[in-house]
């Protein structure tokens, strides 16, 4: 620990980063925090982590400061010709394990408080994956589903030109996030491309046919299955096979990880989305359910099941209960109503610290985001490495590798969680920790 007193010098620089690159100046209400707010709700569960490790102030503060923060202001004209501005941000949150890493949400909701809470959440997974990239996040906030398909590609090009010397392949990589996708993440390629030259590395989460990985798309929900598939295991449940699941988001993650869970004999009985849920207590069709929506029709109109009020999603009465759409949904009023067994976290943020707390004294057990979804940003890491060497792996082995990587992971945080007597989240913000600390005392401060 002799190496911490340097934390200062390190302190100075990060200060001097957060000012520099600000292409407009944050509105100072923006960066004072706010109670309950998504990065307050996140470093909540880090400070319950840094307790089990007695690390030095100035450390810790280190720890959850992001080291830059872009806000910029994107101009389109849209198609009926007028002017329409958007708020963009762009946190990188901490590099010491390798270039930032970390997704761009496309929501009408998204704020800075938002983005810094998700760049911190990448530094964590990547470190508890073990994958060489630290954390970042970006958004813009916009409705993608208001803007036709050419305001959107105008969007993120303008997205690109303005955040372009921040960003690259041994950077800062972008991926998809909630509201953006393959066609977004290949407009983004193409631009970068025209500043800097032929660039595939600079964004993961590409169309396929376009140096994008076999299985990304997948693999975030297919990553949740392996980490439920371990954590019953380890907890004497036994097996996805006679289980039954209940789903809140059917958009990339909730919709892969119910159909593997199927795949795997689960019994998804109820999903929703932003307008509507489904219920079957047989288990849902998910392919057939996927088809249904592919083609344009609502999730509550699926006829093999009963249309339900998606406010009751998560009081159905299951085995494991996967929030996969958006941010802190298991809280102070809802996690009394919890009627699973288990939580596995696929989305990013879904329990908020007081909600962690009842479903804890209900002896329910989380599965944490920064566990759960770690699948996403590892094939993602796949694709970043299959583009530099310019070469494709088989789906065969990016899926094997997933799931080596998922099994490993969890069995770390399993081990920590045993030894010290702490619930899993809190185990796997200690193995996060631990290495982010051991990455910069061994880069060094000056
Ligand atoms: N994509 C990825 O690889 C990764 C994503 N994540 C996290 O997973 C979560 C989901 O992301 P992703 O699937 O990519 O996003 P998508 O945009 O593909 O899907 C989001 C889903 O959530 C639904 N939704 C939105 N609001 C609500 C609501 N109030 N109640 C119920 N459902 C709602 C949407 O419904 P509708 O379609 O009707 O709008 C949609 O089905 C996010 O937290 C994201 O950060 C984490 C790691 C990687
Ligand atoms: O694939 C990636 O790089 C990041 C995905 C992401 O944003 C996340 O894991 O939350």
């Amino acid at each position: 620990m002799h190496a911490l007193r340097r934390s200062s010098g390190l302190l100075g620089r990060l200060q001097h980063c957060v000012a520099a690159p600000c292409l407009t100046s944050v509105p100072h209400s923006e960066l004072q925090k706010r109670e309950n707010s998504a990065s307050a709700n996140t470093n909540y569960f880090i400070k319950e982590a840094l307790k089990e490790l007695e690390y030095p102030q100035k450390l810790q503060r280190l720890l959850l400061t992001p080291q830059r923060e872009v806000l910029v202001e994107l101009v389109i004209t849209k198609d009926n010709g007028e002017i329409e501005t958007f708020n963009a941000y762009r946190v990188q949150h901490d590099d010491s394990r390798g270039p930032y890493k970390g997704g761009l949400r496309y929501h009408p909701k998204v704020d800075l408080d938002d983005v810094r809470s998700l760049a911190s959440l990448m530094t964590w997974k990547t470190a508890v994956m073990d994958i060489p990239f630290g954390g970042a996040k970006g958004g813009i906030s916009v409705d993608p589903k208001l803007l036709s398909e050419r305001e959107l590609e105008k969007l993120t090009r303008k997205l690109v030109q303005a955040i372009k010397d921040t960003i690259g392949p041994q950077v800062d990589i972008p991926a998809p996030d909630v509201g953006s996708n393959a066609s977004v993440m290949a407009w983004f390629f193409d631009e970068y491309s025209k500043f800097s030259g032929f660039s595939p590395g600079v964004v993961t989460g590409k169309p396929v046919h376009l140096h994008g990985s076999y299985g990304r798309e997948a693999a975030t929900g297919r990553g949740t299955v392996f980490a439920t598939r371990e954590m019953l295991k380890a907890t004497g449940a036994g097996h996805i096979a006679d289980k039954k699941f209940v789903i809140q988001g059917f958009g990339n993650v909730g919709s892969w990880a119910a159909e593997i869970f199927e795949e795997h004999g689960g019994k998804v009985i109820a999903v929703s989305d932003a307008f509507g849920a489904v219920y079957n207590e047989n288990g849902l069709d998910i392919k057939a359910l996927r088809r249904h929506i592919a083609d344009g029709d609502l999730l509550s109109a699926f006829s093999e099941g009963e249309a339900i009020d998606k406010g009751t999603i998560l009081s159905i009465t299951c085995d494991v209960l996967v929030p996969a759409a958006i941010e802190g949904v298991i809280n102070a009023e809802t996690a009394g109503q919890v009627e699973a067994k288990y939580v596995v976290e696929a989305a990013n943020g879904p329990t908020t610290p007081e909600g962690d707390k009842i479903l804890r004294e209900r002896g329910i057990i989380v599965l944490p985001d920064i566990y759960t979804n770690g699948g996403g940003v590892t094939v993602s890491f796949f694709e970043w490495v299959q583009n530099l060497q310019n070469f494709r792996w088989e789906e065969e082995e990016v899926n094997k590798r997933l799931d080596r990587a998922m099994t490993e992971a969890f069995a770390q945080i399993w081990e920590i969680s045993r030894q010290k007597k702490l619930p899993l989240r809190t185990a796997a913000f200690v193995k996060a920790l631990q290495s982010v600390t051991r990455a910069h005392l061994h880069r060094g401060f000056d």
